[in-house]
């Protein structure tokens, strides 16, 4: 526990009432409405978890609304999930983002000279969501399906700074320690032995003030946030791994530092992936996007060149900062008996250092762009686009729910 504030403002949970800031978030219901957006797969559905988020939303009065950005492949698939739902007493709104209405819709886009019909995966989901929340949201908060330790608290502590007016932050995103309680183990492979010793890499190369910035972030990684629908209109979205980071670049250029801030969302916990036998797998492929979109930045905003030499030096500085993390975290989870495996965190470091070294040699090869068009722009091409999507989530749930 400490009160420390950084580049951005903190908020810590001294002693947050949560049920004071669910009331003030319900008082505000008409003149902010705020809105939920969980991006999730239908495998996840029959996970414990989701079972969970559910009822504690449930508990939750403050939302307008809950938009489900759904990833399913069939009717049955769709079908099931709309009934799962049911079990919402919030209004709620199932997209399926894989669905001959909402493909339609893309390929339509597509004609208009905006496509992302060539992008999959919970960035594109999240897009389709953002524009049926937006529009009639002050404020939307977004999370996954897949989150162990979901409390109804996560929602209110992520639109209250934003919602209240005394307040008025445009971005606020969660933080917290990775750590089951239960297992007493120490998680968030790739935030700890990744994202963290690769920003103080970058840090050490470049004084540009955006990696200061991303440097304040307790959690880079989290995919819990919330900001304004205005914001959300106006940001690019990453459509892979990349998302996380890439969307905190996008709010960087979009707001001040002033109007951002982060919340303390306590432990948390969720499913964990494999590491992956190659690029393309696991915690591999997280990283190695997560490594593109950080050359992208360096690329845009700080005046290093990204050449063979550069990556070479980042590849060996990254490797010291992460083995000299792991020595903190041993000492740190020795202290509060937390299970530590010293042997396989160094596997890990390994295993990351090699895709930095490959993935470097792609970027500079390809310095591929995966960043969806902002809202603004796609409505600039389609004025009606928002509504459009919304009608076709109503005539999905109509014609295939409703036999
Ligand atoms: O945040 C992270 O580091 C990644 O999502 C991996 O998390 P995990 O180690 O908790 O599975």
């Amino acid at each position: 526990m400490d009160f420390y504030q950084e580049y951005i403002t903190t908020i810590h949970d001294f002693s947050i009432d949560k049920e004071r800031l669910i009331k003030r978030i319900h008082e505000l219901k008409t003149r902010r409405p705020a809105s939920l957006i969980i991006p999730i797969l239908y495998e996840e559905v029959n996970n414990p978890p989701l079972k969970n988020i559910i009822s504690n939303l449930n508990e939750c009065t403050c939302l307008n609304q809950v938009v489900i950005a759904l990833a399913a492949e069939t009717e049955e698939e769709y079908v099931h999930v709309v009934e799962f739902f049911k079990e919402l007493k919030t209004p709620h709104i199932v997209v399926w983002c894989d669905g001959p209405r909402a493909q339609h819709i893309l390929f339509t886009m597509k004609k208009m000279g905006i496509d992302i019909t060539s992008y999959k995966g919970k960035g594109k989901d999240v897009w389709l969501a953002t524009g049926i929340a937006t529009l009639d949201s002050y404020a939307i908060a977004y999370h996954d399906a897949d989150i162990v330790t979901y409390s109804k608290d996560f929602p209110a502590k992520l639109l209250y700074p934003i919602v209240e007016p005394e307040l008025n932050f445009f971005f606020n995103k969660g933080y917290y320690a990775r750590i089951n309680m239960e297992t007493k183990t120490m998680h968030g492979r790739v935030f700890r032995l990744f994202v963290r010793p690769l920003l103080d890499t970058l840090q050490a190369d470049s004084k540009a003030d955006i990696l200061r910035y991303l440097l304040a972030f307790r959690y880079t990684l989290a995919g819990e946030f919330a900001m304004t629908s205005d914001l959300a209109m106006n940001i690019r979205i990453p459509a892979d791994w990349g998302l996380e980071v890439g969307l905190l670049a996008e709010v960087y250029r979009n707001t001040t530092t002033k109007k951002i801030c982060q919340t303390d969302l306590g432990y948390y916990d969720h499913k964990h992936q494999d590491v992956g036998s190659n690029r393309s797998e696991g915690l591999c492929k997280m990283v190695g996007d997560i490594f593109t979109t950080f050359m992208r930045i360096t690329t845009e905003s700080t005046d290093n060149i990204i050449s063979p030499s550069y990556l070479h030096g980042i590849h060996v500085k990254y490797k010291r900062l992460g083995q000299d993390l792991i020595r903190r975290y041993h000492a740190d989870a020795l202290c509060n008996g937390l299970c530590y495996n010293r042997h396989e965190e160094e596997l890990y470091v390994d295993m990351f250092a090699n895709v930095i070294r490959r993935s470097g040699e792609d970027y500079l090869e390809h310095p591929s762009d995966v960043l969806m068009p902002d809202w603004t722009r796609a409505l600039s091409a389609m004025p009606d686009l928002r509504e459009q999507l919304y009608e076709a989530c109503l005539a999905d749930e109509k014609e295939y729910c409703n036999k």
